[in-house]
């Protein structure tokens, strides 16, 4: 069993690590291990694998034994994707939204959630169960770092992990954001330098974004 609190302090030292929580889509496990090592190497060390294709189960197991990766699920929806995500040897879970059910399940099998929001009725129905943490998602389409700052007026004891269109472009908009400290995003990890092995490049990309704050 975890609090709601207790999932938020966890959440938010995973959002005190680095400043960009790489998203992954991994379709090939034979890439997991090298590509968790090129982040690692790079300073990206808190990785989020989405339940998103066939092999993301495999693709957790094989990430979670790379030195210094901390390797959680996103994309995580229903009570079974949380449990599969803990058996898997997921540290902690990210869902685009939230439901009473994930909550309740999260809670139950002792694995932190970084549960979604997109509108200060979210925001505020997650506060009120205890999440002081959260996703803002989709970060971009939803007004991005303008709608971010508004929020922040008034529901500043709610820090965001914005996720959803977010690149090194525009990535310093957020994290100059009191209630922000780390971004979410797929470009550090672009499917076609995966699929070629170009890990260096993908070790590039992760630590020029770990120099993002
Ligand atoms: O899978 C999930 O749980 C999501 O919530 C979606 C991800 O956050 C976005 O796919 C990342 O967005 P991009 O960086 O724009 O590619």
């Amino acid at each position: 069993m975890i609090t709601p609190s207790e999932a938020s302090t966890f959440t938010q030292t995973l959002c005190e690590t680095a400043p960009v929580i790489p998203v992954l889509v991994v379709e090939d496990p034979t890439t997991a291990a090298p590509l968790a090592k090129a982040l690692v190497a790079g300073g990206l060390p808190v990785l989020e694998v989405t339940l998103r294709t066939a092999a993301a189960l495999s693709v957790i197991r094989e990430m979670a034994q790379v030195p210094g990766a901390i390797v959680g699920a996103g994309t995580v929806l229903t009570p079974e994707d949380a449990r599969n995500a803990r058996a898997a040897g997921a540290q902690f879970a990210v869902s685009p939204g939230a439901t009473d059910a994930l909550l309740d399940a999260c809670e139950a099998i002792d694995l932190p959630i970084l549960p979604g929001a997109a509108t200060a009725t979210e925001a505020m129905a997650l506060l009120a169960r205890g999440y002081t943490v959260q996703k803002f998602f989709p970060a971009e389409a939803i007004g991005g770092a303008k709608a971010l700052k508004s929020l922040a007026g008034p529901l500043p004891q709610i820090l965001f992990c914005p996720t959803g269109g977010i690149s090194a472009k525009n990535a310093p908009d957020y994290l100059s954001l009191p209630n922000v400290r780390c971004v979410g995003g797929s470009w550090v990890a672009p499917a076609d330098l995966v699929a070629n092995g170009e890990w260096e490049a993908i070790r590039d990309l992760a630590s020029a974004a770990a120099k993002l704050r």
